[in-house]
C-alpha cells in the first residue's frame, strides 16, 4: 500500500505554492488523510472529483492518464519502477566505496527514502529552504558534467537536469559542478546553459522562479582532463557542499571522447565519495572494435566497479523504447505470439533526414555503423528479442539482453548493404545540396558508410530463421525511428482471395513509432464497411499525443533519472558491449580490408536500392515505404 502511496505525497509535497495553493494544500492533507486505505484507482479518482490534474498533481501522479486506471509509480518515484531500498542496496553493493564502507540501505540512500520506504520531505523544493543542522546531515547528490560547455551539455544535459529538478525529481541537497578547461566563472557558465532551460509546456508556473533556483545549484570548476589537479579542487569543493551527511556522487562525462580514458582515471582516483556511491555515466563511442573497447573496459573496470559504469545511449531513453517490455511482458496477446512460429521478420529502421551536421570529423572515423547499428539498434533488438527475465532490476534484464546479443550471429558483407549519400539538386533544382564528401572534417575520398541495410539472425530456440532486417541511414527522405513486427500469414485464410497473390497485404504488423510523432499501431485486415466483401489493411492506432495530454520527457531526463536511482537496465554492461563488437568486428574489419566502397544515393532520398535487393533475399518486404 505504502508504495502506491508514495507518488502521491511526493509529488505533491514537490509541488510548488502557485494559484492553485489553497488547493493543494487541502489536496495534500487529504491525501495524507488517505494513507492507509487509498488504493491508485480512488487515488485517481479523487484527484478527477476535485480537476486536481496536471496543475494540482504534478505531472506525476494522475497527470497523464485520460484512461481512468493509472498504474501506481510516478515519474521519478524509483518505486515505480523498482523496489526503491532494493534497488539502491543492490545498486550501491556494487559500487565503489573507497573507504568506510557502509554499504546497509540507510547510508547508501540517495536522500529519497528512508529505511522504512516512506519519503521524507528531501526533494528540492523551488525555495530550496532547509536548516542548518539539515543541511549539513542530509544525504546530498553531487553531478559533475564533464565538458560542460561543449554542445551535448548545453543542448541536453543541463535541460534534463533543469527538467528532472522542475519535476520535483532532484533530492533536495543537490549541486550541479560543470567542469571543462575554460577559465570561466559561475556566473558565465549559468548565462550559457540558461538558453536552453525551458519549463514544461503542460505546467509552466513560476518558470522564471524555478530557473533562477536551478542556476543558483549551478558552480563551475575549470580543469583539465588528463592532469587530475582540476577534480582534486573539484573534490574539495564537493566536499564543502556536502558536510557530514551521506555524500552520492555522479559524473557525466561529456568531454572530447579522447579525453574519456584521463578523465576517468582522474575521477576514480581523486573525486569518489567516501561515504555514498559514485556513478559515472559515459557517452557514445564505446569503442571503436573488439579490441579497443576490451581494452577500455578492462581499464575501467580496473578503477572502478561494474555497478558505477552507466554507458548512455539517448535512443535507449526514449518513450517507446522504455514501453518495449511493458507491450511485451503485460499483455497476454503478444508475448504467446512473440517467437518464430508466428513472426515473419522484424525490421528495425533509423532514418535521419539530416546529414551528419557538425560532426564530420567524429562520422568520418566512425561510420554508420558504429554511430548508430553498434548501441541504437542492437539495443533495442535485445530488448526487442530477450527473454523475459525473472525480475525487473536491472541484472536481470541485462542478463536477458547479453544472452540474446551472444546469440546473434556476426554479421558478414553477404548480408549487408552499405550506402554514402552524394550531392545533388534540390526538389526545386534551386540549390545543390552537399553530399557527404562536401562536408566539414570529412576526407574527400572517404568510404565512411552513411547507409547501412543488414539482415540479422538470433540463433537460438524462439528466433531461429526469423531475419531481422535493419536500416540506418542519413540524408534520407524520411525522418524516423521504427520497430516493425510482422506476422506470418493466416494459415489456410478463407478470404485470401480477397488479396489475390500479394499474401504482405494479409499480414499483421505490430509498427512501434519511436519518433516523431509516438505511436503503437496494429495493423489488421478488416472488412470494408457496405454491402460488398471488401477487405483492407486497417491500423488500430495508439497515436501517443491523441491520447495522453502530458509532455514526453526527453530520454535525457529518464536516463539520469535512472542513473541517479540505480536503475541500470538501459544501460550497456561490459559484456553486453563486448557481445555487440563480437557481432560487427569481422564486417568492420571486411570493410576495411577489402576498402569496400559505399553503393551512392541521392541525400534526400530513400537509399541505396541494394537495401530492397537485400530484402528480396531474405524474403522480407521493407514496409516502411
Ligand atoms: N553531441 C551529441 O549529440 C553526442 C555526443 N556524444 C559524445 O559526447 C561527448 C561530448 O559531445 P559534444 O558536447 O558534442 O562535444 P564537443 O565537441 O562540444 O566537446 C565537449 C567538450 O569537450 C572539450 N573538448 C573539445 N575538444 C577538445 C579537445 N580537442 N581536447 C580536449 N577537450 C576538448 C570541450 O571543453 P573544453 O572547454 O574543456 O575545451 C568541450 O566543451 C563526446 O564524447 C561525444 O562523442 C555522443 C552522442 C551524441
Ligand atoms: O546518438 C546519436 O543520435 C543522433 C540523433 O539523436 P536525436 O536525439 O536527435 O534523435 C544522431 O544524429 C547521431 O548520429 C548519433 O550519434
Amino acid at each position: 500500500m505504502a508504495s502506491l502511496l508514495l507518488p502521491v505525497s511526493f509529488a505533491c509535497k514537490s509541488r510548488p505554492k502557485s494559484q492553485n495553493g489553497r488547493l493543494m494544500q487541502l489536496f495534500s492533507q487529504t491525501i495524507r488523510l488517505h494513507i492507509s486505505v487509498a488504493s491508485q484507482p480512488q487515488f485517481y479518482k479523487l484527484c478527477m472529483k476535485q480537476k486536481l490534474t496536471v496543475s494540482a498533481c504534478s505531472l506525476l501522479s494522475c497527470r497523464h492518464h485520460k484512461s481512468p486506471t493509472p498504474f501506481a509509480g510516478s515519474a521519478c518515484d524509483p518505486s515505480s519502477k523498482r523496489n526503491l531500498s532494493k534497488t539502491w542496496a543492490e545498486a550501491s553493493s556494487g559500487d565503489f566505496v573507497s573507504t568506510s564502507e557502509t554499504k546497509n540501505q540507510e547510508t547508501l540512500n540517495v536522500g529519497f527514502g528512508d529505511s522504512n520506504g516512506s519519503f521524507r520531505n528531501d526533494l528540492a523544493s523551488t525555495n530550496g529552504l532547509i536548516n542548518e543542522t539539515e543541511k549539513e546531515l542530509s544525504p546530498s547528490l553531487s553531478i559533475t558534467i564533464l565538458g560542460a560547455t561543449g554542445e551535448l551539455a548545453r543542448q541536453k544535459i543541463f535541460p534534463a537536469l533543469f527538467a528532472l529538478f522542475y519535476s520535483g525529481c532532484l533530492p533536495k541537497k543537490f549541486q550541479i559542478f560543470g567542469y571543462s578547461r575554460d577559465h570561466i566563472s559561475d556566473e558565465d557558465l549559468q548565462a550559457l546553459i540558461t538558453e536552453n532551460l525551458t519549463c514544461r509546456i503542460d505546467h509552466r508556473e513560476n518558470c522564471s522562479d524555478k530557473m533562477s533556483s536551478f542556476l543558483e545549484r549551478v558552480s563551475y570548476e575549470p580543469g583539465g582532463y588528463d592532469i587530475c589537479d582540476g577534480l582534486i579542487m573539484l573534490d574539495k569543493r564537493m566536499k564543502t557542499f556536502e558536510g557530514n551527511g551521506i555524500a552520492n556522487r555522479i559524473f557525466y562525462l561529456s568531454e572530447a571522447h579522447d579525453e574519456i580514458h584521463g578523465v576517468a582515471n582522474c575521477v576514480a582516483a581523486n573525486a569518489q565519495s567516501k561515504s555514498g556511491f559514485t556513478r559515472l555515466i559515459f557517452e557514445k563511442p564505446f569503442g571503436y572494435d573488439r579490441g579497443s573497447s576490451e581494452t577500455i573496459t578492462k581499464a575501467l573496470l580496473s578503477r572502478l566497479s561494474e555497478g558505477q559504469i552507466y554507458r548512455i545511449d539517448d535512443l535507449l531513453g526514449k518513450e517507446l523504447i522504455e514501453n518495449l517490455t511493458v507491450l511485451r511482458f503485460s499483455n497476454l496477446i503478444f508475448e504467446p505470439l512473440w517467437n518464430r512460429t508466428f513472426i515473419r521478420n522484424i525490421q528495425v529502421i533509423y532514418s535521419e533526414d539530416w546529414g551528419v551536421q557538425n560532426k564530420g570529423r567524429y562520422f568520418d572515423k566512425h561510420g554508420i555503423l558504429r554511430d548508430i547499428v553498434q548501441s541504437h539498434i542492437l539495443q533495442t533488438i535485445a530488448l526487442l528479442a530477450m527473454e523475459p527475465p525473472v525480475s525487473l532490476e536491472g541484472e536481470d534484464i541485462r542478463n536477458e539482453k547479453v544472452k540474446v546479443l551472444r546469440s546473434m550471429r556476426k554479421l558478414t558483407l553477404d548480408d549487408v548493404v552499405l550506402g554514402q549519400y552524394k550531392a545533388s539538386i534540390s526538389k526545386d533544382e534551386k540549390f545543390k545540396v552537399a553530399g557527404y564528401l562536401d562536408e566539414p572534417n570529412v576526407s574527400p575520398n572517404s568510404l565512411t558508410p552513411t547507409f547501412v541495410a543488414a539482415a540479422l539472425y538470433i540463433d537460438n530456440g524462439r528466433w531461429d530463421g526469423v531475419p531481422f532486417l535493419i536500416k540506418a541511414g542519413k540524408g534520407l527522405i524520411k525522418h524516423k525511428v521504427e520497430i516493425r513486427i510482422q506476422f506470418r500469414h493466416v494459415p489456410g485464410n478463407l478470404y485470401r482471395e480477397r488479396f489475390g497473390f500479394n499474401i504482405d497485404l494479409a499480414t499483421n504488423e505490430l509498427v512501434l513509432r519511436v519518433q516523431p510523432d509516438e505511436a503503437i499501431l496494429l495493423k489488421v485486415n478488416n472488412k470494408v464497411p457496405g454491402l460488398g466483401l471488401q477487405l483492407d489493411s486497417s491500423e488500430l492506432n495508439l497515436l501517443y499525443k491523441d491520447m495522453y495530454d502530458t509532455e514526453i520527457p526527453d530520454s535525457y531526463e529518464r536516463l539520469i533519472l535512472d542513473v541517479i536511482v540505480g536503475d541500470t537496465h538501459l544501460f550497456m554492461r561490459s559484456d553486453e558491449l563486448a557481445a555487440t563488437w563480437e557481432i560487427l568486428t569481422p564486417l568492420l574489419d571486411d570493410i576495411e580490408k577489402y576498402k569496400i566502397a559505399p553503393e551512392l544515393y541521392i541525400f534526400g532520398g530513400r537509399g541505396p536500392v541494394g537495401a530492397y535487393y537485400l530484402g528480396a533475399k531474405h524474403g522480407v518486404r521493407w514496409s516502411d515505404d
